[in-house]
């Protein structure tokens, strides 16, 4: 099959970084603060070395374009911080250094170009602090378009609301060949599809649980117009993509918020998900109803929003936002 090479690494080292991020997340861990302001954790920094250093061995000449780098690792003040992130990455790479350690981080400051990968080590960082949902995303973008996207939900559940089933769930997709679903532990993967429009038990919409980061009340009248009257589902990070492709809700809505109206998204906070989606039966796009652009550069400067749906309700929505 083609991709299944890329598949094959991608998975393996989304599982190596959830196994690192599972157990960071456990010893409850402290937060940096960015530059930006938001937190970062040593399991940001842990998973996005592993994963860099995986797909530099099996595919040196590919970028990567990933959220986190290892300037501030790299200065005196973080030296301890450092120390730990090396010792988690140990524990999976018994021979890594430090310095090997820094330089994987590093190599996910690559830039987009004609075939590139673009890797959230950790997406939904309040959520991982949380003890709640996060993912770990990665996706292979190739002239222009999402090839192959692997989330890793380490927190996630089966059933997404009663948290019944098996926890932890790796969601996979190759463009042209479905989307499947792999509980860990499993070595079966199953196809995964979008909801049916006529399925009203699992006709609900999710949304992020942290309010700043889109615009709830907007968000909810949006769902009520397209005909969803059940409250949302809060959920951190991709897992909402996740939500979506396995037919668990009919749509995603991430609308600007009203406090940060400049804010554009970032390619790896969606490239992942999106992709899962749309192999699952389901469609992606800005709240013009325009396509992500995911080579043009790290943050998706033309798009505002995101609008995730089954298929079926996305054009009603996209009406009722009225734009
Ligand atoms: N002001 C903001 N508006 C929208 N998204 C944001 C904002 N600040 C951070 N994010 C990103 O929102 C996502 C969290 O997803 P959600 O809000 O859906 O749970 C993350 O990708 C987070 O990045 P990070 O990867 O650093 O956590
Ligand atoms: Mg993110
Ligand atoms: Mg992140
Ligand atoms: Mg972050």
């Amino acid at each position: 099959m083609a991709y299944e090479a890329e598949l094959q690494v991608a998975m393996a080292a989304t599982l190596a970084a959830a196994k690192l991020c599972q157990k960071v997340q456990a010893e409850i861990p402290k937060a940096l603060e960015k530059k930006d302001r938001t937190p970062v954790t040593i399991a940001d920094y842990g998973s996005q070395a592993l994963i860099c250093r995986a797909i530099a061995a099996a595919f040196p000449n590919d970028a990567i374009v990933g959220e986190e780098d290892a300037v501030a690792l790299r200065s005196a003040e973080q030296a301890d911080t450092l120390v730990h992130v090396a010792q988690q990455v140990r524990e999976l790479v018994p021979d890594a250094g430090t310095q090997d350690v820094l330089n994987w981080i590093d190599r996910g400051n690559g830039t987009v170009g004609d075939r590139f990968w673009t890797l959230d080590p950790i997406d939904g960082t309040k959520g991982f602090l949380r003890g709640e949902q996060y993912a770990i995303a990665l996706a292979l973008v190739e002239a222009g378009e999402i090839k192959v996207g692997v989330l890793g939900c380490p927190n996630l559940t089966e059933d997404i609301e009663t948290g019944a089933g098996t926890r932890g769930l790796l969601f996979l997709a190759v463009r042209g060949k479905g989307a499947q679903l792999l509980p860990f532990g499993s070595q079966a993967a199953r196809p995964i599809r979008v909801v049916d429009p006529d399925d009203a038990a699992n006709l609900r919409f999710v949304e992020s649980v942290e309010s700043a980061h889109g615009d709830p009340a907007r968000q909810a009248a949006i769902a009520k117009a397209a005909g969803i009257a059940s409250p949302s589902l809060r959920i951190d990070s991709q897992c909402k993509y996740g939500a979506v492709a396995s037919g668990q809700a009919a749509l995603y809505l991430r609308l600007p918020s009203p406090k940060t109206p400049g804010y554009r998204e970032n390619i790896w906070d969606h490239a992942a998900g999106a992709i899962v989606v749309e192999e699952a039966g389901g469609r992606v796009t800005d709240m013009f109803g325009e396509p992500l652009e995911w080579h043009k550069g790290a943050k998706m400067l033309n798009n505002q929003g995101v609008v995730v749906s089954n298929g079926p309700i996305h054009d009603a929505v996209i009406s009722a936002l009225g734009i």
